[in-house]
């Protein structure tokens, strides 16, 4: 098994090449049964990282020199499938799980030795002036396109503390500070407020927060903002949520919004939408270039936009542990004679912490679909075969 890492296109190439092989050579595809049985075990590392499983041991004699956690039971392909999703959600960081299979497959997914361990895990992400490690996710849409209403949702279920610069602006207004007047006048005319106000207010809510994870929502809004807030913090943001929605439909929902907002009048609209076409589209093109840009149909109603909101926040909120799970998976292919069918097989690999993320969804996807489409060995077989 080569120790190189392939890049997140040419496993996706290899998968779709695999796919494509797979529907020429006439395999088809069974359904989920409940009967059929599969020999998953789980292994607990936690408390002998350091040391090589040794996996043969493992149908025979379970509680080996490994802490061992069987599934005594023999469970479906379903289950099982259910069972590698519910990974996602779970600390589960030192789990091998050796999965055997009767039929020809196409992924391997080797335990390479923690080759993702941490050693990217501040990238696209930066430290605060006192050594405080944060991700940062900025949230960017036109006014009104429910930025804030999706933030709301996503504090609710992923842990993230909501920073909306407009609202911190809002607040140095109330609070009597000597900008306050000049941001009043600039809110009032749509206009952006100059960055060094902006990114001290973010900086000192960051700093003072307990959390390490933040949604930046309606920042940054030109370049000038952009460029300044990552000289001053060094942060990069994790991704860029953008939300994409008709004028028309921004404008209905601005003019119902209720807020008592000074700029929720229709002149100042206008005027923050030509803002946001002028300046701020070029900020989400910016990061667009460098794939960190992830779209939402923000026109759909409040519930639909959070799917797809959800969606993408899912393996995120597990970042590092994706690809940790990655690299500690062993899935070994064998067929009903116990003869290892995958050898050498794909060698998954994370280039980077930006990558890691969608491609562990997309290989958790595809794990669950292939254990749905094979049918499961004996027991016995897992024993012989994985050693
Ligand atoms: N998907 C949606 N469909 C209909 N109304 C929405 C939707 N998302 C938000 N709203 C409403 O539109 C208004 C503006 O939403 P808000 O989240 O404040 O936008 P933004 O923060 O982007 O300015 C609010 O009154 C909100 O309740
Ligand atoms: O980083 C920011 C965020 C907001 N604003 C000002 O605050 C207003 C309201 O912004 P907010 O994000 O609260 O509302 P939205 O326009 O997105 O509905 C904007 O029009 C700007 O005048 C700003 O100058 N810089």
């Amino acid at each position: 098994m080569g120790s190189e890492v392939p890049s997140l296109s040419s496993v996706c190439a290899i998968l779709n090449q695999e796919e494509t092989r797979k529907k020429a050579m006439g395999v088809e595809c069974k359904t989920i049964s409940t009967n059929f049985e599969s020999n998953a075990l789980m292994v607990d590392r936690k408390k002998d990282i350091n040391k090589q499983p040794k996996v043969n041991k493992m149908a025979n004699n379970v509680t080996s020199d490994i802490d061992s956690v069987p599934l005594d039971t023999p469970i479906s392909v379903g289950q099982l499938a259910k069972l590698l999703q519910q990974l996602n959600q779970r600390d589960l960081d030192h789990m091998i799980v050796p999965i055997v299979l009767n039929e020809p497959g196409w992924l391997s997914l080797p335990d390479e030795g923690n080759q993702f361990n941490h050693h990217n895990e501040q990238e696209a992400n930066g430290s605060l002036s006192n050594k405080k490690k944060v991700t940062v996710v900025f949230v960017l849409g036109g006014p009104g396109s429910g930025k804030g209403t999706q933030c709301a949702n996503v504090v609710q279920h992923f842990g993230f503390t909501h920073l909306s610069a407009g609202d911190l602006l809002r607040a140095e207004i109330k609070s009597g500070s000597e900008n306050g007047t000049m941001i009043q006048n600039m809110i009032k005319e749509g206009k952006i407020v100059p960055s060094e106000v902006t990114v001290k207010l973010l900086q000192r809510a960051m700093q003072e927060s307990d959390n390490d994870k933040f949604l930046i929502d309606g920042f940054p809004r030109n370049e000038e903002n952009r460029a300044a807030f990552e000289k001053v913090t060094e942060i990069e943001p994790e991704f860029v949520l953008f939300f994409e929605c008709s004028e028309e439909e921004m404008e209905r929902r601005l003019l119902n919004r209720n807020q008592g907002r000074e700029d929720d009048n229709i002149d100042t609209i206008r005027k923050r939408f030509k803002v946001f076409l002028e300046s701020s589209l070029p900020v989400v093109e910016y990061y667009g270039a460098k794939g960190r840009v992830r779209k939402i149909d923000a026109g759909k109603p409040i519930e639909e936009v959070f799917e797809t909101v959800k969606a993408i926040f899912t393996p995120i909120s597990e970042k590092v542990k994706c690809y940790l799970r990655i690299s500690l998976f062993v899935i070994s292919i064998v067929d009903t004679h116990r003869h290892t069918i995958v050898k050498g097989g794909t060698v998954f690999g994370c280039v980077d912490a930006a990558t890691a993320p969608a491609m562990a969804n997309r290989i958790s996807i595809k794990m669950c679909r292939m254990l749905q489409n094979l049918q499961v060995a004996t027991t016995e077989a897992a024993g012989h075969n994985l050693g």
